[in-house]
């Protein structure tokens, strides 16, 4: 079992592509994959490739204890989480905007002890402490853009793709913090048969 590679994909919107862009370049086949299965470990045998299905933000954790030697997680999540892990490729999809986000035609501007609203607690407070603010984050896991509606907060740092979501709710986009796109990462520590593995996928992925 241990001439296995284990990749672990985020549940959600990323998972779906990895597994294409694998597909597309014969490194595994897709039919080994049931994505509608309440199932969390799926193996291909023939590419002897074992996916477990974790949640976007666990990705990094089980990558950086070497529970999987592979991962891929947004680039969002890696500038949250900071991880010790090695940052392979960028796998191109999964594009998005970090973003600081308010009520439409609301103040814009920014003051001390002020509330945003977001599930990047990290990124937050650097990027306001680097404006010379010091805010007071309150952490959510979800539907975001809700939070200055209801007065929770001032202003909302959230991911952007189309706009559609900030336009719906009645927000507008204050300022990017940061572009972010699907990365490929590895464990520090992996076996010298595992790391010849992965650069030979690498090499293929670059052809
Ligand atoms: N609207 C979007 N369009 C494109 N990529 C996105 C979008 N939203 C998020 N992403 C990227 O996809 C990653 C996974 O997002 P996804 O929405 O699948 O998970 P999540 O909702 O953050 O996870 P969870 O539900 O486990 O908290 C994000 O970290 C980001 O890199
Ligand atoms: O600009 P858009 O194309 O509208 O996409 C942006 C939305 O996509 C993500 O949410 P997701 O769908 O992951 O739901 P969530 O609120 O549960 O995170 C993100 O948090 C925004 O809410």
């Amino acid at each position: 079992m241990n001439d296995y590679l284990t990749i672990a994909l985020p549940k959600g919107r990323l998972a779906e592509e990895t597994v294409n862009l694998l597909d597309s370049h014969r490194i595994i086949n897709k039919e080994s994959i049931n994505f509608k299965s309440r199932k969390l470990i799926f193996e291909d045998t023939k590419g002897k490739v074992r996916f477990l299905m974790i949640r976007n933000m666990d990705v990094p954790t089980y990558v950086e204890h070497g529970a999987c030697d592979l991962g891929v997680v947004g680039k969002d999540i890696l500038l949250e989480l900071n991880p010790e892990l090695y940052e392979f490729k960028d796998l191109g999809f999964g594009y998005c905007r970090l973003c600081v986000a308010a009520k439409r035609g609301g103040s814009n501007s920014y003051a001390h002890d002020m509330r945003v609203a977001t599930k990047f607690v990290n990124i937050t407070k650097d990027f306001f402490a680097s404006r010379g603010v010091l805010v007071e984050t309150v952490k959510l896991y979800g539907s975001i853009e809700i939070a200055p509606l209801l007065g929770l907060s001032d202003f909302i740092v959230d991911l952007v793709s189309t706009g559609e979501t900030l336009k719906k709710n009645g927000l507008e986009e204050v300022e990017t913090i940061l572009e972010s796109t699907a990365r490929l990462v590895a464990n520090k520590n992996l076996s010298k048969s595992k790391s010849e593995r992965i650069k030979n996928i690498i090499n293929v992925l670059d052809e």
